[in-house]
């Protein structure tokens, strides 16, 4: 079972209007949706479509907390969470035809005791693997996830900004950073291919076994201990991203947990993020029968001896 830990829950609040109001007027819209967010609980969603066994922990506070569990109970995730006295954060998300305006609340502050409850309800739980998803409330600093992996008694994989990345100090099963975060988490220019493989070996190097890196439209890379593969990305009609790197990390997650080789989970997790970039914001498509966009991702594989250069 994959339990996953939301530190930093949302409630996602998305708003369309043709354009932005004029500074002192008000826009008007019929087209509001409020959805449970962040990236643990998101990756929850996606595994639970994906038929693989999970549940969703974290810390939430409020009645927009009270929201978060109540719309995953509703939507059939199993849940398990921590109480706080704060509120759950609300981040919104306003759409026009010309661009998408996102404000990420910092959320309510936690302190460290909430660490205390979730080792006991991952205790409970005994998962296979832990994954911590999403940013870090006020309160709440790296060594919390890293107390979270020392003190867990089963593998933990983390998708974390990279600034959260380059603090972590215990040894993780896998982490998923994309362009962005890799670049943030070692310091290092991340443009060509080469640059993503040498950032990728130098996170490899600080402790993280698999290392599996979102490149959007030019796919993924997995480097693990024997292999570096490269997943072109399937062509699909894309609406949005949001989501894109938490159902891709779900199918890999997925995979593995049935026992499918690095391979095959590098192509499962490219051909889920394929389906859910076509659908808005995190809402979860039907991924039905995946055997054949999984067979359509095509991979190659880098020689351990390739230079650092070219690819
Ligand atoms: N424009 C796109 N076309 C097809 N697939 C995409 C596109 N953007 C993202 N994806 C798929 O989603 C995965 C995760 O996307 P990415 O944007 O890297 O993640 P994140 O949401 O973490 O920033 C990519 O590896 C790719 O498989
Ligand atoms: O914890 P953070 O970094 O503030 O991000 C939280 C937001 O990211 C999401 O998990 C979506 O993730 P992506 O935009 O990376 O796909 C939302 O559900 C949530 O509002």
């Amino acid at each position: 079972m994959i339990l996953t830990v939301t530190l930093n829950p949302a409630v996602d609040h998305t708003l369309t209007v043709d354009e932005l109001p004029a500074p002192d007027t008000v826009a008007r819209t019929d087209t509001a949706h409020v959805d449970p967010g962040g990236k643990g609980i998101n990756v929850s969603q996606y595994l639970v479509e994906l038929d693989t066994e999970t549940v969703a922990t974290g810390v939430v506070g409020d009645f927009l907390g009270r929201f978060v569990r109540d719309s995953l109970s509703d939507d059939g995730i199993p849940s398990d969470f921590v109480e706080i006295e704060g509120r759950t954060r609300l981040n919104t998300t306003i759409l026009t035809d010309e661009a998408e305006y996102k404000i990420n609340h910092n959320g309510p502050t936690v302190d460290s005791s909430a660490i205390d409850g979730l080792l006991r309800s991952i205790d409970r739980h005994d998962p296979d693997t832990v994954v911590v998803g999403g940013s870090l409330p006020p309160g709440l600093e790296p060594d919390a996830i890293d107390r979270i992996a020392r003190e867990s008694d089963c593998p933990t994989a983390v998708d974390v900004g990279g600034d959260i990345l380059r603090e972590l100090d215990a040894s993780y099963a896998l982490c998923k950073p994309n362009r962005e975060e890799l670049a943030a988490a070692t310091g290092r220019r991340v443009e060509s291919r080469a640059d993503c493989y040498d950032a990728i070996e130098h996170l490899r190097q600080r402790g993280y076994d698999r290392v599996i890196a979102s490149l959007g439209a030019d796919g993924a890379i997995m480097a693990t201990p024997d292999e570096r593969l490269h997943a072109t990305a399937l062509d699909a009609d894309v609406v949005d991203t949001v989501g894109a790197g938490d159902s891709m990390l779900a199918g890999v997650l997925s995979a593995l947990d049935r026992g499918a080789t690095d391979e095959e989970a590098l192509r499962t997790g490219v051909a889920v993020a394929s389906c859910v970039v076509s659908v808005p914001g995190t809402d979860v498509p039907p991924f039905g029968d995946m055997t054949n966009a999984i067979d359509r991702v095509s991979l190659s594989r880098r020689d351990s001896s390739s230079h650092t250069t070219g690819d």
